[in-house]
């Protein structure tokens, strides 16, 4: 099976016998024109919102982090599924910092467009799948959902670095929000009443109870209401670009509810899954111009239009205790073994991003598309590319396909996919795209390779331009936004061990 392959974005046929023949490898080929938003040429630009056409379904989706992503994914597969079957899997979104985005789909119902957009042109999809928008602020909702046995899935797209982790990967307690979680856990926990969790007579008071910050905070306070309502097990779901994302969420969540609780950590063991995903959709931030085109297009006044590429795919891993969607009927894959496929995405198409957006930024190219359009750049994305086939798992026919799809998508002018957004939070990105690669290259036998320090170097000097703000990179170490940093200094912080592979190798060669 290769990238890009049919098999990868379409769903299989049997399933959905409705779904039209597909001409290209493509999700918006298999976008149905009778789905779409209906576009019309006589209604004034903006006097309409999107409405949903089917009844809202029964929640049994609640999703942290509210962002572009989600909708574009894990909101897409889940209403190509509903379309089919309505009537469940209902998501229940819930934002993860500024309530904006909830407040901005709420006033239209969860209803949103979705611009799938090809280099050749644009489709319009309808999304229905979010049955209510909600902020993650807002503790007693939270708790109320995870605490309903409808739930069964928490799903998470909480970017890299919302997993809290320090540079040595594991729950950073030096985190002040971390630290601050902690204090309102303890407290919940010695407060534990499940009348007030499900909105019983005290609800009131869980309506004013401080709620968590911190994204694994949010997790075990959610947990624990699930536990007070005896609401049964349930799977969380890893949708974010990190190396085996369901065992990260693991630690961090056993590490926090053990430090509040035991009894609640042993719980967490018993009855949650962490299922691990390979997600993969390119889906820039949508600005001013692609809401102003949709509106031309369509008539609707939609401030919840997400754009996305035409290619998806979504890799799973792990058990669902209390059911899931029929995803493989919108053509996600299940497997035993995510870790081939997270590294294939993880080391070729992440990396390429992220040397793509230091080098490109320093060159002076502002989207993903130009940079790729030069040709030093391409060249060097062909080497990083080729150093990471040495030691990926997969075979030389699969990563040629791989490499073929991205070339294409990486070319595509209209996505304009800015490089500034990429190169926000390298501190978390580079680890998992550019070092584990290193590591896995030292493992294989083999030299370290030319491409990580440069990138390195080039993420150095993108930080100490004095106008970059990276605030999620800053608290690894003082020093890495101010550039005062070397290159042997950053490797000390984020990959010690790798320090003194690079300086084995100078001495080497
Ligand atoms: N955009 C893509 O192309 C893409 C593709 C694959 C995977 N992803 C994954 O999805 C993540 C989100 O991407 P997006 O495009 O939706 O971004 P976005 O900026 O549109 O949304 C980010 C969401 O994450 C929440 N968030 C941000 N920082 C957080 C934190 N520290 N703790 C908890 N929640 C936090 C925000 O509130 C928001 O809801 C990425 O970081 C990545 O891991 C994105
Ligand atoms: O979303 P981030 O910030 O983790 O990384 C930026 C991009 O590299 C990433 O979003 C890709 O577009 C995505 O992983 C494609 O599936």
């Amino acid at each position: 099976m290769t990238a890009g392959s049919p098999s990868r974005t379409s769903p299989p046929r049997s399933r959905l016998s409705s779904a039209p023949p597909r001409t290209s490898p493509t999700c918006a080929a298999w976008s149905r024109p009778r789905r779409r938003v209906r576009v019309t040429s006589s209604a004034a630009a903006g006097d309409r919102v999107p409405t949903r056409t089917r009844p809202h379904p029964r929640i049994r989706i609640a999703h942290l982090g509210l962002g572009a992503f989600h909708r574009a994914h894990q909101a897409w597969y889940t209403e190509l599924v509903q379309r089919e079957n309505p009537g469940d899997w209902g998501i229940e979104s819930f934002t993860g910092r500024s309530p904006a985005q909830a407040e901005i789909l709420a006033a239209q119902d969860g209803v949103f467009t979705l611009v799938v957009r090809a280099a050749s042109g644009d489709t319009y999809e309808r999304v229905e799948s979010i049955a209510r928008a909600s902020d993650g602020n807002d503790t007693a909702r939270w708790r109320a959902r995870l605490a309903d046995p409808d739930t069964a899935i928490l799903s998470l797209t909480i970017t890299e670095a919302g997993y809290r982790r320090g540079p040595d990967g594991t729950l950073n307690l030096a985190d002040p929000d971390v630290a601050a979680d902690i204090e309102v856990l303890r407290a919940a926990v010695s407060a534990s009443n499940p009348a007030r969790d499900q909105g019983g007579p005290d609800g009131r008071r869980a309506a004013s109870a401080p709620g968590c910050v911190s994204a694994p905070g949010r997790i075990v306070d959610g947990l624990r209401a699930r536990r007070d309502a005896d609401a049964g097990p349930i799977a969380i779901l890893s949708c974010d670009n990190l190396a085996d994302n369901g065992a990260v969420t693991r630690a961090v969540v056993l590490d926090l509810a053990t430090r509040v609780d035991p009894a609640l950590a042993a719980w967490i063991r018993d009855n949650v899954s962490f299922v691990s995903s390979m997600v993969d959709r390119i889906t820039p931030a949508t600005t001013d111009a692609d809401r102003r085109e949709v509106a031309e297009h369509t008539g609707l006044a939609d401030a919840a239009v997400i754009v996305t590429e035409p290619f998806a795919e979504w890799i799973i891993a792990g058990d669902f205790p209390a059911g899931r969607p029929a995803w493989e009927q919108a053509g996600v894959r299940f497997v035993d073994e995510i870790e081939p496929h997270e590294r294939r995405k993880l080391w070729l198409l992440n990396a390429g991003h992220s040397m793509l957006a230091y080098a490109g930024l320093a060159r002076g190219h502002r989207t993903v598309d130009a940079a790729f359009a030069d040709p030093e750049l391409a060249e060097r994305l062909e080497t990083l590319w080729s150093e990471a086939a040495e030691v990926l798992p997969q075979s030389e026919h699969e990563i040629d396909a791989a490499r073929a799809a991205l070339r294409e998508r990486f070319s595509n002018p209209r996505i304009r996919h800015h490089l500034a957004q990429i190169a926000l939070g390298g501190a978390h990105k580079l680890p998992p795209r550019i070092f584990d690669v290193v590591r896995a290259r030292r493992a294989a036998g083999l030299g370290v390779g030319t491409s990580a320090i440069p990138i390195v170097e080039e993420w150095i000097a993108y930080l100490g331009q004095a106008d970059t703000p990276d605030a999620e990179s800053a608290p690894l170490g003082a020093g890495i936004e101010a550039g005062s940093l070397g290159v042997e200094d950053v490797l000390g912080i984020l990959a010690p061990d790798l320090r003194e592979v690079f300086g084995l190798q100078a001495i080497e060669s």
